[in-house]
């Protein structure tokens, strides 16, 4: 997708703390800094908050665009244990595959979201991905060509929570731009699980409120969060008031486009972008 970035991009790092944060000066010994903090952070839990990352006087702004659209968000509610997975009546009732709680979700896509506002001006930000990239030590990271998935608003609405779970993708960019008066807590456990070691015990342990990895983030208004949440498991405890957070897709390669589904699912409709390149991966089993 080719978009004009040279526009929405000044009025994107605008928005930025660019001297807590300069990330429009990648070369610069104070940006090796800050970076070398959030690697630091990411590699040893998992998790990075860039505190402060949008400056106070543009927090309205966020705010009054997320607020604008979030009554357009979809909901879905379901049971899910932290796998997402089916019950499996052979194991024990204990056991964390067999442990569900209710799980709700809002979404509003990204085809609503003003064109030239604040969220998609950063998304597409070049030195934003820039420095979502460096942060997870990645060459280059790409936006979606999803029309739906590429910024979404997640809305917890009063009493709403998400349950313990891991994540399918490897990591997730958010920004909260209303905090619930109480609650809404991210919580987490680094590294809980590896690759070939579901360390149930330990899930047991944190599920049954025992364990004592889990580590709390209460973030700010304004604070940009990176999460890995395939290894880690977490949830958003229930809050008193609403909670949104803007969430920034990125990819590994370009021309990202979401499944039929699992679109449906979140968003309760699919474009013809879907559609067609779901067909198009069926008739010949390539992505390009
Ligand atoms: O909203 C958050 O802080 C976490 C969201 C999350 O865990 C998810 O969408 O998988
Ligand atoms: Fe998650």
């Amino acid at each position: 997708m080719k978009h004009d970035q040279d526009a929405p991009s000044i009025a994107a790092l605008a928005c930025v703390d660019l001297e807590r944060w300069p990330i429009h000066q990648p070369d610069s010994s104070a940006y090796g800094r800050r970076l070398s903090e959030v690697r630091a952070a990411l590699r040893n839990q998992g998790c990075a908050r860039i505190d402060g990352f949008i400056r106070r006087d543009c927090l309205k702004m966020f705010d009054a665009e997320v607020t604008g659209i979030a009554p357009g968000a979809h909901f879905s509610s379901s049971s899910i244990n932290p796998y997402f997975t089916q019950d499996d009546p052979s194991l024990p009732p204990s056991h964390p595959r067999r442990r569900y709680s209710e799980n709700t979700n809002g979404f509003v896509a990204m085809d609503r979201f003003p064109e030239y506002g604040p969220s998609l001006s950063l998304y597409r930000s070049a030195h934003f991905q820039r420095f979502i990239a460096d942060s997870l030590e990645e060459e280059q990271l790409f936006t979606f060509d999803d029309p739906l998935a590429g910024v979404v608003v997640n809305v917890m609405k009063e009493g709403q929570q998400l349950a313990w779970h891991y994540d399918t993708n490897e990591f997730i960019v958010s920004l909260l731009t209303r905090k619930p008066d109480q609650g809404g807590t991210f919580e987490y456990v680094p590294g809980l699980r590896r690759p070939g070691d579901e360390c149930y015990e330990e899930v047991e342990d944190v599920l049954d409120g025992k364990s004592d990895r889990v580590q709390y983030l209460s973030l700010e208004l304004g604070d940009l969060q990176i999460f890995k949440g395939r290894f880690s498991l977490h949830r958003v405890v229930k809050g008193k008031g609403e909670r949104h957070t803007v969430i920034f897709g990125y990819a590994r390669e370009p021309g990202f486009i979401g499944r039929v589904e699992r679109t449906r699912k979140v968003h309760n409709r699919v474009t013809q972008a879907h559609i067609d390149a779901e067909k198009y991966t069926r008739s010949d089993g390539l992505a390009d």
